[in-house]
């Protein structure tokens, strides 16, 4: 018998062999594993690339030197609500509602002055479009309020910031603006302390922004915007003229408005915009702003709460030329309808532009005291005066406008005197708050 064949070798080779395929086997599994997971980073690193950087182009259609821009406006545009319904909402609130109205895009369209403009230059039937970013400087509720007052009359709030270059580029590319009415800005003149980039960032790089897209636009509207009674700072002339110095600013405030004022300059001279600065002196009214002393002094009497009621180092009054919300908004609309047109086309300038500064103040200076005095009246309530030396915190002892050019160059003429516009005011504040219908009926006028 033959004996059966050794395979104990046999079997070890094979089990040997059996071994190594099972370990390369693994070893492919491990690379092809490292390899699908390299190419899946790199897949996403792609991704965020194009994504980030929107490359390539979405757009390649501007050809005016504007390209990159406008390339990230249209990549935007989904996140401001860009879309069919979007502009459509842009182009209905406007377009002018009478024969060679204006298209005006009113930037702090939900603040005090902006509502206020926004309203009476729809009811003479020219297009308003609103741009506001809705910050919490003071209570965001009020200026929700004045929006939906706004939308009653068919005007439509952007909620947008003054720094989103991409947005305002989208604007003019939907509407052709006739003007702009500029009066969003960080106001205040004591908060500055507390928060001085919000000036540098709405007051200067904001309105910087403004400027930039409007000197592309085509056409270049005019501008009018809303400087303020405080460059005159130091200034001891009186009354305030146009023509006193104000490079004397108290405030970072002042300073940041002074800068635009100055910044207007050059861009009117570069680029041919038409610009016009308005010097508002502490305007006050209905839906005014809670920030302001006339608004949080009703407030704290009605409340029995202490109020601070400033003296001057030499122990005298605290003065302002107030300046009522109607006499203000005529004037902004005698600005614009004077306003010549930009002169600029494609960011180029093609002749002298129209560049002008305007005080808009009441004429009138009256102490706070007497402010307290007539709200006291008004409010059948006395005041706890708290009076103290001026905090040396960007204040100015007094104000006082001359408005002679104002005037002669479009009408300027206020007429309304504290005691009436702030029974105005107090009427508005106790219908709007809800405070007791005695009041109210009181001093109904
Ligand atoms: O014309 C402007 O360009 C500016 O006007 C406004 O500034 P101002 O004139 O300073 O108004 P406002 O603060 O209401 O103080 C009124 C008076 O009350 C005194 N005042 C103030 C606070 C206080 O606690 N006590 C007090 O006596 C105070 O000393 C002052 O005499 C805008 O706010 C500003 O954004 C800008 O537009």
């Amino acid at each position: 018998m033959l004996s059966p064949p050794d395979t104990s070798k046999t079997m070890k080779l094979e089990r040997y062999n059996s071994y190594i395929r099972r370990v390369n086997s693994t070893k492919l599994l491990n690379a092809s594993s490292k390899l699908l997971f390299r190419a899946t980073l790199l897949i996403a690193l792609i991704l965020v690339f194009l994504f980030t950087f929107n490359y390539p182009p979405l757009s390649s259609s501007e050809n005016n030197g504007n390209h990159h821009l406008h390339t990230r406006t249209n990549f935007l545009s989904s996140a401001f609500g860009g879309g069919a319904a979007w502009e459509k909402q842009v182009r209905h609130s406007s377009t002018p509602r009478r024969p060679n109205g204006m298209s005006v895009l009113v930037t702090g369209a939900a603040g005090f002055v902006g509502s206020h403009c926004s309203l009476a230059l729809k009811k003479r039937g020219d297009g308003v479009l609103g741009l506001d970013n809705f910050n919490s400087y003071y209570d965001p509720s009020l200026k929700r309020a004045r929006q939906a007052l706004l939308k009653q009359h068919q005007i439509f709030i952007v909620e947008g910031d003054l720094n989103d270059a991409p947005l305002l580029s989208k604007l003019f590319d939907v509407v052709p603006f006739t003007h702009i009415l500029h009066l969003a800005a960080q106001a205040g003149v004591r908060y500055a302390m507390q928060n001085p980039q919000s000036y540098i960032s709405s007051n200067i790089a904001g309105f910087v922004n403004l400027l930039e897209v409007a000197k592309t636009a085509k056409p270049q509207p005019a501008i009018v915007w809303a400087s303020s009674s405080s460059v005159y700072g130091l200034n001891t002339e009186n009354p305030f003229s146009e023509l006193h110095r104000t490079d004397q600013p108290a405030s970072l405030y002042a300073a940041t408005k002074k800068a635009g004022e100055e910044i207007a300059h050059t861009y009117n001279h570069i680029y041919g915009l038409s610009l016009t600065g308005l010097r508002f002196f502490t305007v006050y009214g209905p839906w005014g702003r809670p920030d302001m002393a006339y608004f949080f002094f009703t407030k704290d009497i009605l409340q029995g709460k202490n109020i601070d009621v400033y003296q001057t180092q030499e122990g005298k009054e605290v003065a302002r030329d107030f300046t009522y919300i109607d006499d203000i908004v005529k004037g902004c609309i005698g600005a614009l309808e004077t306003a010549e047109k930009s002169t600029g086309s494609g960011g180029k300038k093609r002749g002298p532009a129209q560049l002008r500064i305007y005080n808009l103040g009441n004429t009138s200076p009256v102490g706070v005291g007497k402010l307290v005095g007539i709200l006291e009246g008004l409010l059948s309530t006395k005041a706890k005066k708290h009076v103290i030396k001026m905090p040396s915190n960007g204040d100015v002892p007094y104000t006082h406008a001359n408005v002679t050019l104002a005037f002669k160059d479009f009408g300027y003429k206020p007429t309304t005197d504290l005691a009436s516009g702030l029974r105005k005011f107090v009427k508005w504040y106790v219908g709007y708050y809800g405070i007791q219908p005695t009041l109210k009926r009181e001093h109904s006028t």
